[in-house]
């Protein structure tokens, strides 16, 4: 079989990544169902975090080094409904950078892979 170059790669690397994450935290604040769970933020290190999570996420060989998705959200009641709004978001991101529908399903089914770790269930 050929080599499959990574999810990473194909979406367009640290830049796209970098680009994602900024429109994705735009709209993740404006949203009023969840920015109460960002009062107390800081915006510049989360984006930082969640960049190196969504790389590593999309398959680049560096090694996320953050807390596990279980830690990082232990004791914030999260529902499905939050889980489903941040995930949506992350879409509509994508959506607009025209990162094919395709890629768009990987990324889903990695950000519902650790579903039951970010709801602590
Ligand atoms: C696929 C879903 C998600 C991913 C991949 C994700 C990723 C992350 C990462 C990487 C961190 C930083 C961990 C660290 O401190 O090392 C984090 C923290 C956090 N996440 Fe998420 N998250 C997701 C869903 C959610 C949802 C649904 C909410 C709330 C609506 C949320 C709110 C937060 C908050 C408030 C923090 C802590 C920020 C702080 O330390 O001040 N996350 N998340």
């Amino acid at each position: 079989m050929e080599q499959q170059e990574t999810l990473f790669n194909r979406i367009g690397g640290m830049d796209a990544v970098n680009s994602a994450v900024d429109i994705f935290y735009d709209k993740v604040l404006a949203d009023e169902t969840i920015k109460h769970f960002f009062t107390n933020t800081d915006m510049k290190k989360q984006a930082g975090k969640q960049k190196a999570f969504l790389a590593y996420a999309f398959g680049c060989p560096m090694g996320y080094t953050g807390k596990s998705m279980r830690d990082a959200h232990s004791g914030m009641n999260l529902t499905e409904s939050h889980f489903n709004s941040v995930a949506g978001h992350l879409v509509d991101t994508l959506e607009e950078l025209n990162v094919p529908g395709s890629l768009i399903d990987e990324v889903v089914k990695i950000a519902l892979s650790v579903k039951d770790d970010v709801l602590n269930r």
